[in-house]
């Protein structure tokens, strides 16, 4: 929590006003039990009308006074609390930005969701609360304490008996519940992620006749929650009656003891209801205090789940070494790459060159290490060793900005934003015009159908829902030509495209006037058989490099998805 103080740091002001006029409030409440005690035994015990009125005028003004003390406490803890969520959220949100693609496989984007959300709102309730009694109600208890030590000695003890029993009470329940709120936050990410995998996948699930086990499923992972949070519960209950009993014996004990000393004529009744009111006193703040410590409690927890995505390094490795070593437009050199410390390598000893302008395919069976290799350029992850250069200059020496810059990629699965076409192309260059914007359609053979949609102003509905697989595609594509990268990376992104749409797509790729070095991973021999080069993985390693008529000659796995594609016979669509 220490950490997350930073962003209480332009509310200092708030922070200091609103713990004063709290005490403003709770020094005003400390003298009521006096005023009150004088009120019975010299305004009643004399009869002076005169007097009580004008002590009940004085109580009225301590109310009004506390009044707005307390309102204006609380206006100036929401101020500071409202902002330091703020600013705690944004960082929180810059940093889920700034994560690699290997730290949001590990840390997994439901808890994520959670932590800028639940957890933020969490530490926000906290730190309101904090503002506002942190300081109010132990001021309350050692108050009362004194008042009554000033009242009446004797009577002092039994208050302090009393705190610190509460005390004990209230401690122990913290630290039983602390851990456990922990695990609830944990539970609760398990659940939203059940949910978002079923949301995303509702399609799929339907079509499987899989709701059952889905739903299964999640009431497994809602029971858990449910379980964790009674048992939970069932301690934190316990806390109010507790203190009610402590609390409660203490009056009792107070009274008896009191109307002694009535008797004995050592303390007066005003005096004794004033000593029952600073018990009562106390009894209300250890109950405040005691539901601020289950706050904090949770605000703690949520505030070191907050603090390790804050924590997280992200430090991208950079190499000083800015050397451009050759003219190649891509070189791997004896490139290692596993996603896992103690995985097995998703590619091993690649090395390869690529020209500028070249077209290069990587061809490939399922899990062989195509999006791996291509992954690698514009540093989606990075290589376990070996060294790859783009323009002949290391990767590593590039900010991921000017890197990025260079390199586009369209991503096996087409994501499309919510808006207007205009807005998605305008990811690929941020200050794309409109001629631009209708070149990079056209060359992903996309313009018939955005002409026929209301243009670069078509509307496209979350995710791109409203488009086909196809479409998705082009536009993806469209969106990636932009920019008019210098290497341009298909990763199975032409998959849904008939052979018609595809050919003109490599027709139109191959006259980009700019020329870029294109990367396409493609599943089918007849896309790449054009390619200037093409790479050939199986599992992780590099068995062939070389043109398709070169590959079928020397190459058997090419020859074999060859042969399992055509048959043996030459009927590639050329
Ligand atoms: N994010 C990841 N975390 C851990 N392992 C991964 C990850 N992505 C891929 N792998 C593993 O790396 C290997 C290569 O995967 P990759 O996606 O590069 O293959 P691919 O040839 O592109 O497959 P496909 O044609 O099915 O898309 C596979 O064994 C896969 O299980």
């Amino acid at each position: 929590m220490r950490k997350l103080l930073v962003y209480m740091k332009d509310y200092k002001k708030e922070s200091f006003l609103a713990p004063l006029f709290k005490l403003l409030e709770a020094t005003f409440e400390l003298i009521v039990p006096l005023v009150i005690a004088q009120i019975i035994d010299v305004g009643i015990q004399t009869g002076d009308t005169g007097f009580i009125i004008s002590r009940c005028l004085l109580l009225v003004g301590f109310g009004v006074v506390g009044m707005v003390s307390a309102i204006t406490a609380q206006y100036f803890a929401a101020k500071a609390a409202v902002g330091f969520a703020t600013g705690l959220r944004h960082s929180l949100f810059q940093k889920i930005n700034e994560l690699s693609f290997s730290l949001l496989d590990r840390v997994g984007t439901s808890t994520l969701l959670t932590r800028i959300t639940n957890d933020v709102n969490q530490v926000q309730n906290g730190v309101n609360l904090v503002l506002r009694l942190f300081m109010r109600s132990p001021f309350i208890v050692f108050g009362a304490c004194v008042m009554a030590f000033t009242i009446d000695p004797g009577s002092a003890l039994l208050f302090l008996i009393v705190v610190a029993l509460l005390s004990v009470v209230v401690f122990g329940i913290m630290l039983l519940t602390i851990k456990r709120y922990k695990a609830i936050q944990n539970q609760l990410d398990s659940v939203l992620n059940t949910t978002r995998e079923n949301l995303n996948g509702a399609r799929v699930i339907r079509a499987f006749c899989g709701e059952d086990t889905e739903t299964e499923k999640f009431i497994g992972q809602n029971s858990l929650l449910s379980k964790l949070q009674k048992s939970t519960g069932r301690i934190s209950a316990l806390l109010n009656p507790v203190t009610f009993i402590l609390i409660n014996v203490g009056i009792i004990l107070l009274i008896h003891y009191g109307a002694v000393q009535v008797n004995t004529g050592i303390l007066t009744q005003g005096q004794v209801v004033a000593l029952y009111n600073y018990m009562s006193q106390i009894l209300v703040e250890l109950i405040k205090l005691a539901n601020l410590i289950i706050t904090v409690t949770k605000s703690f927890a949520s505030a070191a789940r907050i603090r390790d995505v804050l924590e997280l390094d992200t430090n991208t490795v950079y190499s000083d070494d800015k050397k451009i070593y050759n003219t190649h437009a891509v070189e791997f050199d004896r490139v290692f790459m596993h996603y896992n410390e103690g995985a097995k390598d998703a590619l091993e000893n690649i090395s390869f060159t690529a020209e500028p302008g070249e077209i290069i395919g990587v061809i490939g069976g399922t899990g062989s290490g195509k999006t791996t290799l291509v992954g690698l350029i514009p540093r989606f992850y990075d290589a376990s060793s070996g060294t790859i250069r783009v323009d002949g200059r290391n990767v590593n020496s590039y900010s991921l900005e000017e890197l990025r810059e260079k390199v586009h990629v369209v991503l096996q699965r087409a994501v499309l934003f919510r808006g207007t076409l205009r807005e998605n192309l305008l990811w690929g260059k941020k200050n794309a015009n409109d001629e631009e914007m209708q070149a990079a359609v056209k060359a992903a053979q996309a313009a018939d159908f955005v002409q026929s949609k209301g243009g670069l102003d078509m509307k496209i509905t979350a995710e791109g829902r409203n488009l086909s697989g196809g479409q998705r595609q082009r536009l993806s594509i469209a969106r990636a030509l932009v920019g008019n990268p210098e290497i341009l990376i298909l990763d199975d992104s032409a998959s849904a495209l008939d052979y018609v749409t595809e050919k003109a797509l490599r027709g139109a790729l191959s006259a980009l006037p700019n020329k870029p070095t294109v990367f396409i991973v493609s599943q089918r021999t007849s896309s790449l058989r054009h390619a200037d080069k093409i790479l050939v993985l199986d599992n992780g390693a590099l068995v062939g490099c070389g043109t398709h008529d070169a590959l079928l000659e020397n190459c058997s796995v090419y020859r074999e998805i060859y042969d399992s594609q055509f048959g043996g016979k030459e009927a590639a669509a050329k």
